[in-house]
């Protein structure tokens, strides 16, 4: 039987939005996942704290754009104590031995790839696919990293039908770009935070039930 195929979407979702869901959706269906686990950051190492809402508020927001859609949200960094992305995948690799991944990132990500901790080692532990994002896919392939990763591009097709994934791939994934952020979201809506203060109780329940979903798969998706 083959392994379970998981995408990992991590992020700051400070506040999870739409585009989130559309390109994991988008992603599911186009490589042939089982799931997507979005991995929310307790703090991305290149972004300032300042602005950034409690990990809390970021969790509840991603719950609420995952609902009843194949997609895990878990704060596994926080449970696992690793900041840097290359030591969070190792990790996630070491636990779910039965599992394939996949790591999912928008192009503004690819852009500035080079600059994350041992980016290589990254690509080397798992595929990356990566998603057209409106005003940086030209940024994207131009990138440093792009001219390591390219001699690794395989077709969409071709990756999901392949027996078994083999690192380091490189999947860019087109299709109608969506231009919502995080960033747009915070400027009209500045105090978006504090409505989850007083989120309603099911979703305080699934927020408790996290770790579990980290840790043994005993939780449903919210
Ligand atoms: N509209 C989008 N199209 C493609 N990729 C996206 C889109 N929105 C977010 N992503 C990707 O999802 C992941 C998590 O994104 P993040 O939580 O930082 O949201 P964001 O909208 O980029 O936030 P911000 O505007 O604060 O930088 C990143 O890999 C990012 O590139
Ligand atoms: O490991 C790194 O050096 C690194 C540098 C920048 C970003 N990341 C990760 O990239 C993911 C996307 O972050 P963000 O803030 O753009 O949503 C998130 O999982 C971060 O932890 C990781």
């Amino acid at each position: 039987m083959r392994a379970r195929r998981i995408g990992l979407l991590g992020g700051s979702f400070n506040p999870a939005h739409g585009g989130h869901r559309r390109i994991s959706l988008f992603a599911a269906e186009t490589l042939g996942l089982d799931e997507v686990w979005w991995l929310v950051s307790p703090g991305n190492p290149l972004k300032p704290r300042a602005g950034m809402a409690p990990l809390a508020a970021r969790v509840k927001s991603a719950i609420r754009q995952a609902r009843r859609a194949p997609i895990r949200v878990t704060a596994i960094e926080r449970e696992l104590g690793t900041r840097y992305t290359v030591d969070t995948l190792r990790a996630l690799i070491r636990r779910y031995p039965d599992r394939e991944f996949v790591w999912l990132m928008g192009a503004d990500n690819l852009a500035q790839f080079h600059q994350w901790k041992d980016w290589r080692g990254i690509a080397r532990a798992m595929p990356i696919a990566v998603i057209a994002r409106p005003g940086y896919d030209g940024a994207a392939f131009a990138s440093p990293a792009m001219a390591w990763l390219r001699r690794h591009r395989v077709e969409a097709a071709e990756f999901r039908n392949r027996g078994d994934w083999s690192a380091p791939s490189l999947v860019t994934l087109r299709f109608d770009p969506d231009p919502r952020s995080a960033t747009a979201i915070r400027r009209a809506d500045p105090e978006w935070a504090g409505r989850y203060s007083q989120v309603p109780p099911r979703d305080q329940l699934t927020f408790r039930r996290i770790v579990p979903i980290s840790r043994g798969e005993r939780v449903q998706a919210p």
